[in-house]
C-alpha cells in the first residue's frame, strides 16, 4: 500500500538501500541544504524589498498574486512569473500562507512570520535583513578561510575584502551607514520592550544612565520612555551620534568608549562587547568601572551567553551571530559564560548575574563589589 504523507510527517526514507547508503544519502541530503540555505535569506531580501508584506497587510486579506504584482511600486510590468516562483518557497517556509480562492485562484496571506518582514511598522527586522544581505556585510564572509590560515593579524575578513574595519567603513560609505544604522535601531525597539519587561526592578534605582555604543539612540529612547525619571546619555562615535535624532530626556555625547566613557550611575551596553576582542572589552569594562559608583553602580550588558549545546529558541541565532562577527569584527565573537566570567575577573566586577529574557541577548549584570 502506498504511504499517504501527511504534512508534519518525517522526511521519506530511501527505497531499496542499505543502513549504511541510507546513512550517506542523509548526509548528502545535509549538506545540499546548508549549502542552499542562502536563498531563504536572498528569497526573504527581495520579499522584503518589493514589500510583499506590506501590501497584503494594507488590504487586510489574503491576495492573489496579480492584486499583489500590482501594487508593487516602481514595477510597471511586474513579471508575476518569477513572483510566483518567489512566494512558492516562502510557503514553504511559511513566511506566507496560501490557500485556494472560491474561483481557483491562490491567496496568499501573513504568517507570524511575516508579520516580522512588515516594513511600514516599528516592529520589524526588515532593516536587520536588508543589512545582512548588503553586499559590504556579507562578502567579507568569503574571506574567512583565509583569515583561518594566516591569522586576523593580516586583517580580518572585512579588512581583507574592504581595505577598512567596518566601523571606518560605516563612516565612508553613506548607505553602509544608513542600513547599519537602521538595523541597530529595529532590534534596539525589538531588544529593549524584552529588557524592560523582563529586568523588571532593574532600572528602579538607577537616575542617571549612560548607553556605550547607543548608536542613534534607538534603545535608550524606549528605556526612558519606560523609566521617564532617568537622566540618560547617548554615547557613540562622534559621526554616528551626529545623525542622531533628538528624544526628550536624552543628551547625545559623541565620544570613544576605549578613552573614557561619560559617568553615570548605571551603563547600559548591548551588542557592543560582542563586537570586540577581550583585550579590548578589557579597556571598555574598565573604563565602565571607573565612570560608575563603587558600591552602588553596575553594567547592564544586553549580549549573548553562547551554549555550544544549547537547544533554546534562539540557540541557532545565536552561534549564526557568532559567525558573523567572525567575518566582520577583528576579536569580537559570542561568549560562554565562562568567557564572560574571565572579562570580569580581569575588570574588577567580582560579581554577576545572568538574566535570561525573550530576545535573542541576555542580561548580563555586572556589579563592582
Ligand atoms: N570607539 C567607540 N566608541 C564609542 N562607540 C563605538 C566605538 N566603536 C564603535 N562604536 C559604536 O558601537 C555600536 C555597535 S552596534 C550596537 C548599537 C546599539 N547598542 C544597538 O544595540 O542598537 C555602533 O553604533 C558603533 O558606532
Amino acid at each position: 500500500m502506498e504511504t499517504v504523507l501527511s504534512k508534519h510527517s518525517p522526511p521519506l526514507a530511501f527505497k531499496g538501500v542499505s543502513k549504511e547508503e541510507e546513512e550517506s544519502l542523509l548526509g548528502q541530503v545535509e549538506i545540499w541544504r546548508y549549502m542552499c540555505a542562502f536563498t531563504d535569506s536572498v528569497a526573504l531580501k527581495s520579499i522584503i524589498e518589493l514589500r510583499v508584506a506590506d501590501i497584503i497587510d494594507r488590504f487586510g486579506k489574503p491576495l492573489s498574486l496579480s492584486q499583489i504584482a500590482a501594487n508593487i511600486e516602481d514595477a510597471p510590468s511586474p513579471d508575476v512569473k518569477l513572483l510566483e516562483r518567489l512566494m512558492r518557497v516562502m510557503v514553504r517556509r511559511k513566511i506566507f500562507s496560501a490557500e485556494k480562492s472560491e474561483s481557483g485562484e491562490t491567496l496568499y496571506g501573513l504568517t507570524r512570520a511575516s508579520k516580522w518582514i512588515l516594513r511600514d511598522t516599528k516592529m520589524t527586522l526588515a532593516p536587520m535583513l536588508l543589512l545582512e544581505n548588503h553586499p559590504i556585510h556579507l562578502n567579507p564572509a568569503h574571506y574567512i578561510s583565509d583569515t583561518v590560515r594566516e591569522g586576523k593579524e593580516n586583517g580580518t575578513p572585512f579588512l581583507r575584502c574592504h581595505g577598512h574595519d567596518q566601523f571606518e567603513m560605516t563612516g565612508l560609505d553613506e548607505e553602509y551607514n544608513r542600513l547599519f544604522n537602521e538595523g541597530m535601531v529595529c532590534t534596539a525597539r525589538i531588544v529593549p520592550r524584552a529588557v524592560i519587561s523582563g529586568y523588571k526592578d532593574g532600572f528602579n534605582q538607577i537616575e542617571s544612565l549612560v548607553d556605550v555604543g547607543g548608536g542613534i539612540g534607538g534603545s535608550l529612547s524606549e528605556i526612558v520612555r519606560a523609566y521617564p525619571h532617568i537622566k540618560a546619555i547617548n554615547f557613540d562615535l562622534p559621526h554616528v551620534v551626529a545623525t542622531a535624532p533628538p528624544y526628550d530626556g536624552i543628551t547625545h555625547v559623541g565620544g570613544d568608549m576605549f578613552v573614557s566613557v561619560p559617568n553615570a550611575d548605571a551603563i547600559y551596553m548591548k551588542w557592543i562587547l560582542h563586537d570586540w576582542s577581550d583585550e579590548h572589552c578589557i579597556k571598555i569594562l574598565k573604563n565602565c568601572r571607573e565612570a560608575i559608583p563603587e558600591k552602588t553602580g553596575k553594567v547592564i550588558i544586553v549580549d549573548h551567553v553562547l551554549q555550544p549545546e544549547g537547544n533554546e529558541p534562539f540557540s541557532d541565532t545565536g552561534h549564526a551571530f557568532d559567525m558573523m562577527l567572525l567575518a566582520h569584527n577583528s576579536g569580537g565573537k559570542e561568549r560562554t559564560e565562562e568567557n564572560w566570567q574571565y572579562l570580569f575577573k580581569e575588570t574588577g566586577f567580582p560579581r554577576y548575574n545572568i538574566i535570561k529574557i525573550n530576545a535573542l541577548p541576555s542580561i548580563i549584570e555586572a556589579f563592582p563589589i
